[in-house]
C-alpha cells in the first residue's frame, strides 16, 4: 500500500492506494493535527511507502516528514522535478527549480494525453504549462491564486476594506467587496477567454480553484480547446507514476 502526499502551499492533500485502487483521501494542514485521520491503524500497518511531492519550505518538509514517520516506520521518498520523465523533458535549465507539483501534474498530464495538451493548476498560485507533441515542455506562467490576489489587495492597501464572500459575479462591482471578488472573478474569465485563444490543444485542469476555470473555459466564446477536462488528482497521479518508475 502507498501514500502518496501533495504538499502545496496552501493545504495538503493525500491519497492512500493499493496498485491501481484508491483505498482513502483526505486534505488538511499539517498544523490541524488531523491530516491522517481518515487512515486505520490497521491500514497504517501495511503501508510500505510513502512518496511525496512538496513545493513547501525545507522546515515544512522536515515537519512532514516526522508527522508520517510517527505513524510508519516505511521509508518516506520525496520526489522532486527532474530533467526528463520518459519522453517529458522539463523546460528549465535548472529542473530543481521548478515546483515539483507541476512536473507531476505534467506528467499525469502526458501520460492521459500522449499528446500536446497544457496543465493548469488553479492553486495558491495559478500554474500554466504548456507540453508539445514530442512531450518537450515549453515553459509556462506562475500567477497568483485567487486566495492570493485577494490577500494581496488586502494587506497592500489601506481602505480596500472587504469581508470574505462568495461572490460568484462578474459585474462591475458596486461596494469594495464586489469590486474586489468581481475582479478576481473576471480575471479567472479573461484568463479563460485567453487560453481558449491561444490555445487548440487539450486542457488537464486541477487545483483548489480548478472548477472555476473549467466552468469558464466551458463559457468562453469562441474557445479553441477540444477538450477541457478536471483533474482534481493530477499532482497524485503523476507522482505515483514516478514513484513506480
Ligand atoms: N477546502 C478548501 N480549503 C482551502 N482552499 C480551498 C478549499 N476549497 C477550494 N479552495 C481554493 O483552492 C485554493 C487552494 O487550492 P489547492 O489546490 O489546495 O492549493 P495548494 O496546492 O497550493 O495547496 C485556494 O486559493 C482556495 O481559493
Ligand atoms: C508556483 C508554486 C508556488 C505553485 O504552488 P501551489 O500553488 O500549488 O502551492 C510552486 O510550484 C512553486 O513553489 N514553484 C517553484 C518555482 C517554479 O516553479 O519555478
Ligand atoms: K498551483
Amino acid at each position: 500500500m502507498n501514500l502518496l502526499v501533495d504538499a502545496g502551499n496552501t493545504r495538503i492533500k493525500w491519497q492512500l492506494r493499493d496498485g491501481g485502487a484508491l483505498l482513502r483521501a483526505g486534505s488538511g494542514s499539517l498544523e490541524a493535527n488531523d491530516l491522517f485521520q481518515g487512515i486505520t491503524p490497521g491500514q497504517w500497518e501495511v503501508v510500505s511507502s510513502v512518496s511525496v511531492s512538496t513545493v513547501r519550505s525545507e522546515s515544512a518538509r522536515q515537519s512532514l516528514e516526522s508527522v508520517i514517520s510517527a505513524y510508519t516506520s516505511a521509508p518516506v521518498r520525496f520526489f522532486w522535478t527532474r530533467a526528463s520523465h520518459g519522453q517529458l523533458v522539463c523546460a528549465y535549465s535548472d529542473p530543481a527549480t521548478m515546483g515539483a507539483d507541476r512536473w507531476h501534474a505534467m506528467v499525469g498530464a502526458w501520460d492521459l494525453i500522449r499528446g500536446a495538451c497544457a496543465v493548469v493548476d488553479a492553486g495558491s498560485a495559478i500554474t500554466i504549462d504548456w507540453i508539445d507533441h514530442h512531450g518537450y515542455h515549453l515553459g509556462g506562467y506562475i500567477l497568483p491564486g485567487r486566495n492570493m490576489m485577494t490577500g494581496s489587495l488586502r494587506q497592500g492597501t489601506a481602505r480596500v476594506l472587504f469581508e470574505s464572500q462568495e461572490a460568484r459575479g462578474t459585474t462591475p462591482g458596486r461596494s469594495t467587496a464586489e469590486c474586489v471578488f468581481h475582479g478576481v472573478n473576471w480575471m479567472i474569465e479573461a484568463l479563460a477567454f485567453k487560453l481558449g485563444r491561444d490555445l487548440e490543444v487539450p486542457v488537464l485542469i486541477t487545483g483548489g480553484d480548478g472548477a472555476l476555470i473549467k466552468e469558464a473555459l466551458d463559457n468562453s466564446d469562441g474557445c479553441r480547446i477540444p477538450r477541457a477536462e478536471l483533474r482534481p488528482d493530477l499532482v497524485l497521479d503523476g507522482l505515483a507514476l514516478v514513484e513506480s518508475g
